[in-house]
């Protein structure tokens, strides 16, 4: 890391963010479905159009945008380098970036990935990073300590919104505590005592049903992937997340996305899903 100078931690940011504008987060997934439905050809100049058109129509309205790098890499160098711009074009309008990526490995490459999305040197700097603790809640370590040096945030999978997730994430350990459960309380370490919350939030899937078993007070942000084509609603969030309800950042992607390319229906459409999620949040 090259620059010294102090940041205001992520979970600050992003706590004023989401008091400012609400805790929509708003996926940027170019799948090459929703690039046809926009009248675009599945290329480069496609896919730098869609993620355009989604950062101008939103950046002044939501809380936080989550690029799928996934759709980006699969065009190559070019797709990378889209990224970098979306990235560069939501962070100067004034949005934060979650970098969903989903980066782990031993630890030594487990640096490599934190440099290039949580150094701000880096043209990929983000302001948080999804990462995958299934190599070892300590193989993070290097992106835990570059996050906390550079101001960044990480978002760890505890609980997926995938039916599949269960298998590794409800397994019980041998203290009797799900491996979910263990990443939950890993979170809450790393957090305590920041003010208003931490930098290293979860992933918790808005899909999941009652959570009542799982400690989700982690002094901390859970991305809560699953509202819109998954099937969950935002008036499920209360019963999923209890009290932890007031940490949630919800994510839509394609739910929003399929209203495109006509700004004005994908304004409409996230002002829609940020209005149903204050509601709940409230009742
Ligand atoms: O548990 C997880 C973790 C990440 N995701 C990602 O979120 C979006 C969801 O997209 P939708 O179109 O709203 O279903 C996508 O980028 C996933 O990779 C997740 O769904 N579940």
């Amino acid at each position: 890391m090259t620059s010294q100078t102090p940041v205001t931690p992520f979970g600050a940011r992003l706590r004023a963010a989401m008091d400012a504008r609400g805790p929509l987060c708003v996926g940027i997934d170019p799948h090459a479905a929703l690039l046809d439905s926009w009248g675009l050809a599945d290329d480069i100049a496609g896919l730098e159009r869609f993620s355009r058109t989604v950062v101008e129509a939103l950046a002044d309205s939501v809380a936080v945008f989550k690029p799928q790098a996934a759709f980006f890499e699969r065009f190559g160098s070019r797709g990378v380098a889209v990224l970098e711009r979306t990235v560069a074009d939501a962070r100067a309008a004034g949005t934060l970036v979650v970098m969903d990526a989903k980066r782990g490995d031993i630890g030594s490459t487990m640096a490599a990935y934190a440099s290039a999305f949580l150094d701000p040197a880096s043209p990929l700097f983000s302001d948080a990073l999804t990462v995958s603790p299934y190599l070892g809640y300590g193989s993070l370590k290097p992106a835990v300590d570059l996050a906390r040096e550079s101001g960044a945030g990480l978002f760890v999978l505890a609980l997926t919104s995938n039916p599949e997730g269960a298998e590794v994430q409800r397994a019980v350990r041998e203290d009797g505590r799900s491996i979910g459960a263990t990443m939950l309380a890993h979170l809450a370490a790393e957090n305590a005592g920041a003010d208003p919350m931490g930098s290293f939030g979860a992933v918790v899937g808005a899909t999941l049903g009652d959570l009542s078993s799982f400690d989700l007070d982690i002094n901390g942000p859970l991305l809560a992937p699953g509202i819109g084509a998954q099937g969950a609603t935002a008036a499920d969030l209360p019963a999923v997340f209890g009290a932890a309800v007031g940490n949630v950042v919800p994510n839509v992607s394609r739910g929003v996305l399929k209203h495109g390319p006509d700004t004005a229906a994908l304004r409409a459409s996230a002002k829609r899903f940020a209005e149903e999620i204050r509601e709940a949040v409230a009742a």
